[in-house]
């Protein structure tokens, strides 16, 4: 479904991803691990054609991306901190660009009302503003606005970053059901290992823009590809929490 060959990514001449080569099986859920600065965000934004790379090649579904419309449309972009427009509603953000398109009132309707179910957005969210919603019923909209024409393939940059750990875990449930309901491609970016394992079966660390492993956790776990795998595996810390009877 996606592919990445031999792609190159450069910022004023220095090299910031690749070569990189990866590719997605159509209803696989991937996600891209590793360290600020590795290169998770450049790569899905090569895969969704956001950026040009300066060689090799992008695919989707065998063929090379082209830079037009209606492919991008195959595409839900959650993007890193939501990126919901201030002075629409959140139906209004939902819907863009279906209103864009021409949908009529009665098919945006049904749909908002089909997509709030399957991200557990309260009911009456939908006529807030962004400032009106809660951190997570943001990325919930966000969601929404992302899988709004049913597209073939979903790519989210950090869906959950900056929510409490309850409101994380809930939303990481809720991510990982519709996932499953939609059978969709996914890729999502996170720097948080457990995160990643639970929402994703396949993991893809990247450091200095580099694939450095693609694997599950265990392979990860047993068999790390060099020694920073191991470090950022381990690097999660335990709670501080004195042994019982001290
Ligand atoms: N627009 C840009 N101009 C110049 N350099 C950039 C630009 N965007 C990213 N970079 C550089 O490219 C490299 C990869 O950045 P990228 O944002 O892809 O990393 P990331 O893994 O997504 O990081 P984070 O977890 O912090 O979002 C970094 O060295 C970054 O400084």
């Amino acid at each position: 479904m996606l592919e990445l060959r031999g792609v190159e990514k450069r910022y004023g001449g220095a090299l910031a991803a690749g070569p990189l080569e990866l590719a997605i099986g159509a209803g696989e859920v991937v996600a891209l691990i590793g360290p600020s600065g590795g290169g998770k965000s450049t790569v899905l934004k090569l895969l969704l054609g956001l950026l040009a790379p300066e060689a090799g090649t992008v695919l989707l579904a065998g063929a090379p991306l082209r830079d037009d419309p209606a492919v991008r449309r195959r595409f839900g972009y959650v993007v890193q901190g939501g990126g919901l427009f201030p002075h629409l509603t959140a139906a209004a953000n939902a819907a863009l660009v279906a209103r864009h398109l021409g949908w009529d009132r009665a098919r945006v309707r049904a749909r908002l009302e089909a997509l709030a179910a399957l991200a557990r957005l309260p009911a009456g969210a939908l006529e807030r503003f962004p400032s009106e919603l809660s951190g997570g019923q943001a990325q919930r909209v966000s969601l929404m606005r992302a899988l709004f024409l049913d597209p073939e393939v979903l790519l989210l940059d950090e869906p959950l970053g900056a929510l409490d750990p309850i409101t994380r875990a809930e939303l990481q449930d809720d991510l990982r059901a519709a996932f499953r309901a939609l059978g969709r491609t996914v890729v999502l970016v996170t720097h948080d290992l457990a995160e990643a394992a639970y929402l994703a079966p396949r993991l893809v660390v990247l450091r200095d823009g580099r694939i450095v492993q693609d694997g599950t956790l265990e392979d990860l776990v047993r068999a790390p590809a060099e020694p920073y795998v191991s470090r950022f595996v381990h690097a999660h810390r335990a709670l501080p929490v004195p042994p019982e009877g001290s």
